[in-house]
């Protein structure tokens, strides 16, 4: 069982405010991601955990045991965490093989060698480096070193593992491969990770949550599907979904059990009513709606709801081909399953529902209206 809860946990360096008023429980099996551009805060938080950094206010809890308690100025060792540590920057001990750093940790809980070799060997095998077992550390690459470092963490079936970028040094393909690993692991140990990135791809695919960090805050707590969906702000909406999310200006009206959106699409009037419940703003708003590439609908013939529009670029891409399209000054990215079907040049008619769309106020970037209403 691993449960963390962190509380009004406050830390600076300097004059630099990074943590700010920190809440988060990570429930015992999650696999939390924390998220966010470089410098917001989410390596100090891992850190904070692992006992590295002492913040100056706030409280700790691993499985209801106090670990930080900054009004009684208590401060757990690190050793006293029973922690499984991966940083970017990996530290295998130079003089040992790729096995005895892997089972380094095992003969210090006095395994015997039986089973120790079975537990080295099932996490290199994990990692895809069985191979390189009697390999020195100087001998790899940063990648593989990286795996290692991996390797060394999950060796003994860990309850709470704290993993920091751990497979930014791999080429795509291994990056995938190890999504997968690390996925897969998650799922027959039921051990709690707390998982640091910036590489929103890697908090999709494996989470079940994410926190979003910005500016030493967490700005939104949600699985996966949530935040894609639903970015509670316009920051988030821009962070999350490769390709970017579409924003268009438009005006907003409070009507009956809605929303009114308004905005001119070069000669097209767009304007839609939208079922919402609770609606934050006063009657009439500045708004930006957001919508996702493949959300939109192109169709090749004129439709009274269907907005005209100018193939701009089009880029393949494999399986989808990513089209920009103008309307007017407006440009638009729009996703679309398979290979290109519209030439540069080309009018085409968009659809876009308002149940696909998310509203913000513009004044304040919060959402008002989620997609799916
Ligand atoms: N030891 C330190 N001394 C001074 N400032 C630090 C120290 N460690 C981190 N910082 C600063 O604290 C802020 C948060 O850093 P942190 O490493 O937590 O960010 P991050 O979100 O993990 O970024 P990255 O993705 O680049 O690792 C940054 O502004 C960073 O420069």
């Amino acid at each position: 069982m691993s449960r963390i809860e962190l509380a009004h946990i406050n830390k600076h360096y300097g004059s630099n405010h990074v943590l700010k008023d920190i809440n988060l429980t990570i429930e015992d099996g999650d696999f939390m991601t924390l998220l966010g551009p470089s410098g917001c805060g989410k390596t100090t938080t891992l850190r904070v955990i692992a006992g590295l950094e002492r913040p100056e206010s706030g409280r700790l809890l691993i499985d209801g045991e106090e670990k930080i308690n900054s009004e009684t100025a208590f401060y757990s060792e690190p050793s006293e965490r029973n922690l499984n540590l991966v940083f970017q920057s990996y530290a295998l001990w130079p003089h040992l093989t790729v096995f005895e750093n892997v089972a380094f940790g095992l003969k210090i809980k006095k395994l015997n060698s039986m089973a120790i070799t079975k537990h080295v060997t099932h996490a290199l095998e994990r990692m895809h480096i069985g191979e390189l077992a009697k390999r020195y550390p100087n001998e790899l690459s940063g990648g593989q070193q990286q795996r290692v470092a991996i390797a060394r963490a999950i060796a003994y079936s860990p309850q709470l593992l704290l993993l920091d970028e751990p497979l930014s040094n791999l080429d795509a393909k291994l990056r995938m491969d190890m999504r997968v690993e690390l996925k897969r692991l998650h799922q027959e140990l039921g051990t709690t990770i707390v998982y640091v990135t910036h590489d929103q791809v890697e908090a999709l695919t494996m989470s079940t949550k994410i926190a979003v960090f910005s500016k030493g805050c967490i700005t939104q707590l949600a699985t996966p599907k949530e935040l894609y969906m639903n970015p509670v702000n316009l920051v988030n909406a821009d962070f999350i979904g490769n390709p970017r999310i579409n924003f268009i200006e438009a005006m907003g009206k409070k009507i009956k059990d809605g929303i009114r959106i308004a905005c001119s699409l070069g000669d097209y009037e767009f304007d839609r009513e939208a079922f919402t419940d609770e609606i934050p703003v006063e009657k009439d708003f500045a708004c930006i709606i957001g919508i996702r590439p493949e959300q939109i609908t192109i169709a090749e013939a004129q439709g009274e709801t269907l907005i005209p529009a100018i193939v701009d670029t089009n880029q393949f891409a494999g399986s989808e081909t990513l089209i920009t399209v103008k309307i007017g000054e407006e440009s638009l990215m729009i996703k679309e399953i398979g290979m290109e079907r519209y030439r540069v040049g080309q009018t085409v008619y968009l659809e876009i529902k308002p149940e696909r769309c998310n509203v913000y106020a513009k004044a304040s970037g919060q959402l008002i209206k989620c997609a799916g209403q």
